[in-house]
């Protein structure tokens, strides 16, 4: 019997022991966490090489020529690659602005306190009633809401015969919010389609913050599991393609760019949905280059920019950067743009730095597009969505 036993119990080990090398082995083999494994999911990652891109690719161009366009490599060659190094740890999203809210009470409670002073004094006269228009106009809310607000409020405090400071903040909130509009439909197209990712256009003049904005829009996409890639197409400014390949890299999201200084932006932008596609991506954010809205020739380079996009598939979101600080002329602009690709959405940015809050309504106003983030500082997750109330919230406190 011993002799029957011990030969098996040789087997049993030999077996657990080849099983448990070969169990070592495969996982060795695997993809690092956090990189891409095909087909992707939602919670793959990207490892940056240089620039962002992992590779230089040739692609199909529209016109059937090609060009020189440094697109991230397919997902294969990803398999044997180092863990990614420490990426950024973005913010969360949900409750920005209410984080943020220092900023813009620092820079626009000016405009709350003036109003509450001026309403909470013993008689209001005509004489405060235009210092209270007054005031509104200077924070840049625009001729038409202002009389609006103005007219409301006087309405009220005259029904409610009161002067209680609280009770006079409250109304004020009320017809702010009015203004404000919380009813808009303020949330980002960025689900991804059955067939391909969602596309976002950003566009505006130059040096409003656009670049910055993508680079942040990456951050707040990764934060909510999302597949992003990048298309640098300003390809006006050098720097423009490192310095949003740089943004990507930090939170591990590839770039698509031409090493070509001033190639064709629809050319890069298609490249950029195109890989986009292959790569299984849930959101293409396309930078484009800054341009004045009197320049007929690169405002119709803008519009080529959407329409070739649009081989691939409708363009879900173009929005809108708007420098908060410039005011009325942000509403110029609006109209210009507004007239050559359809805008889905404003990003108002430099709000920590401006009194002028009340652009917000002016320019929604004017376009009957919402803001759908506002950008309220330098920092890598200033970037917040929008939100009505607690916006006014900030400027009456
Ligand atoms: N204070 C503040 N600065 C900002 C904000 N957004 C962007 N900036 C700054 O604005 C400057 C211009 O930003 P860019 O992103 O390079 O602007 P751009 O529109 O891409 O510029 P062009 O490509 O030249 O048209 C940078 O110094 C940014 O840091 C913001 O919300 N607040």
């Amino acid at each position: 019997m011993n002799e029957l036993l011990l030969p098996v119990i040789f087997i049993v080990l030999a077996i657990a022991v080849i099983g448990s090398l070969i169990t070592l082995l495969v996982r060795g083999r695997r993809t690092p966490p956090g990189l891409y494994s095909s087909p992707r999911d939602p919670d793959d990652r990207v490892e940056p090489g240089p620039h962002g891109a992992t590779s230089t690719d040739v692609l199909d161009r529209p016109d059937g020529t090609t060009t020189d366009v440094l697109v991230p490599d397919d997902l294969s060659g990803l398999e044997e690659a180092p863990p990614a190094p420490g990426l950024d740890l973005v913010d969360p999203v949900q409750g920005r602005l209410a984080r943020l809210r220092a900023r813009l009470v620092r820079s626009n409670n000016a405009l709350g306190k003036g109003l509450l002073a001026l309403l909470s004094r013993d008689r209001i006269d005509e004489d405060v009633w235009d210092e209270v228009e007054e005031t509104l106009l200077l924070a840049d809310l625009g001729t038409d809401p202002t009389m609006e607000l103005v007219d409301a409020l006087r309405e009220r405090v005259k029904v409610a015969g009161s002067r209680d400071a609280a009770e006079v903040k409250g109304m004020l909130h009320e017809e702010l919010v009015k203004l404000v509009d919380p009813a808009m439909d303020r949330s980002l197209a960025t689900e991804r389609h059955v067939d391909r990712p969602a596309v976002v256009m950003v566009v505006g003049v130059n040096g409003v913050g656009k670049t910055t904005t993508v680079g942040k829009l990456a951050r707040v996409l990764v934060a909510d599991d999302k597949d992003v890639l990048l298309g640098a197409a300003d390809t006006f400014r050098a720097a423009a393609a490192e310095q949003l390949a740089t943004w990507g890299a930090r939170v591990g999201v590839p770039t698509v760019r031409s090493d070509v200084d001033g190639a064709d932006p629809a050319s890069v932008a298609f490249d950029a949905v195109k890989a986009g596609i292959e790569q299984e991506v849930d959101v293409v954010l396309i930078d484009t280059a800054g341009r004045l809205q009197n320049k007929v020739g690169l405002m119709d380079e803008l519009g080529k920019v959407k329409r070739v996009v649009e081989k691939h598939g409708a363009v879900d979101e173009v929005l809108l950067v708007l420098d908060a600080t410039t005011g009325q002329n942000g509403l110029n602009q609006a109209k210009v743009f507004a007239e050559v690709v359809d805008i889905t959405g404003i990003v108002l940015t430099k709000l920590d730095g401006t009194a002028k809050g009340g652009i917000v309504v002016a320019i929604q106003r004017s376009l009957g597009v919402p803001v759908k983030l506002i950008g309220l500082g330098e920092g890598a997750d200033d970037l917040a969505p929008f939100e009505a109330e607690e916006f006014v919230d900030a400027l009456l406190n």
